[in-house]
């Protein structure tokens, strides 16, 4: 029962009980082919009692930080500061761990050589976004340029670093203002929890300098929009996504789905979609 249950499945422990891993979690406890719930890391676990009581089998609540030694796999879904404590543990003893938080990782970029030294393996999944299977198929030949535009409701923007330091007034807004127009990496400095879909994208095509992103707030959408353009040697190709934002006004509900998908697929038969 060291590395893998007695079945022969995959251990999975979620740190961040929030919008993205309470349903990751109840995923889990309802049945995925070959994995279960071992552990999750909470802030008050007095919070998140009737949340557990609600799981057919209650898993360990562990540190953060102990979490890779309690799973095969393990999913960060927690405030991006906390990244380094939940994957680096996980990947030192060649563990898997997936990464929703993935702005986090440009700060921490050192973590994938960390995982690669000793078997481990970090995952990135689409999340929010759409067409990482297109955008990673192009890269294998020459990707020319990747732009992307989001768009997000008032109350999806809401203290994000970006607007604080320029004392930006976005509650009074009454139409669409452009708040910022750069790299992929600058706008996760400015936007931590409201843009990870762009480092996400940058990953998967020509990286967090070249990849190009503006970033609107606008009174007049209700869902995240993400609209994206690639130019490439073998397709150009446009993609758009509207999320419906989950109780987390800033994460969209398909985040979740998008773990869930990735998961899925660890131990299935049949595996559609790069
Ligand atoms: N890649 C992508 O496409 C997307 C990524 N994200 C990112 O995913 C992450 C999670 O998002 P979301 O679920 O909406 O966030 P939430 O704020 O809903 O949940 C975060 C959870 O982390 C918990 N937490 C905070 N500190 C700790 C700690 N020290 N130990 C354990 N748990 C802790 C919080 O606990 P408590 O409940 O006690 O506050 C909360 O339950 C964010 O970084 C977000 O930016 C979001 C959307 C899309
Ligand atoms: O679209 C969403 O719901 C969330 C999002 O942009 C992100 O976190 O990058």
């Amino acid at each position: 029962m060291n590395e893998q249950n007695a079945s022969n499945g995959l251990r999975v422990a979620i740190a961040g009980l929030g919008s993205i891993g309470t349903k990751i979690a109840t995923a889990l406890d309802q049945g995925i082919e070959g994995l279960a719930l071992s552990a999750v890391a909470v802030r008050d676990p007095a919070r998140h009692q009737a949340f557990m009581n609600g799981l057919r089998r209650s898993p360990q609540i562990l540190p953060i930080d102990q979490l890779g030694e309690a799973a095969d796999i393990v999913v960060e879904c927690a405030p991006s500061q906390h990244l380094r404590s939940i994957v680096e543990p996980a990947v030192k003893r060649g563990k898997s761990a997936v990464v929703v938080s993935v702005g986090g990782l440009l700060d921490n970029f050192d973590l994938v050589d960390l995982a690669r030294a000793n078997g481990g393996r970090i995952l990135v999944p689409t999340g929010a976004l759409i067409g990482l299977d297109a955008v990673n198929a192009a890269a294998i030949g020459t990707i020319h340029s990747v732009k992307m535009v989001t768009r997000k409701p008032i109350d999806g923007l809401k203290g994000a670093p970006f607007i604080v330091q320029n004392n930006i007034d976005i509650d009074n807004l009454r139409e669409p203002l452009k708040l910022f127009e750069g790299s992929a990496r600058e706008a996760a400095k400015g936007f931590p929890a409201n843009v990870n879909v762009a480092v996400a994208l940058s990953l998967a095509g020509i990286g967090p300098d070249r990849t190009r992103i503006q970033v609107w707030a606008d009174p007049t959408v209700t869902r995240n929009v993400h609209r994206i353009e690639v130019e490439a040697d073998s397709a150009r190709f446009s993609m758009g996504i509207e999320n419906i934002p989950s109780e987390n006004p800033k994460t969209g509900l398909i985040t979740a789905l998008s773990v869930i998908a990735l998961l899925r697929k660890q131990r299935a038969t049949l595996c559609v979609g790069t």
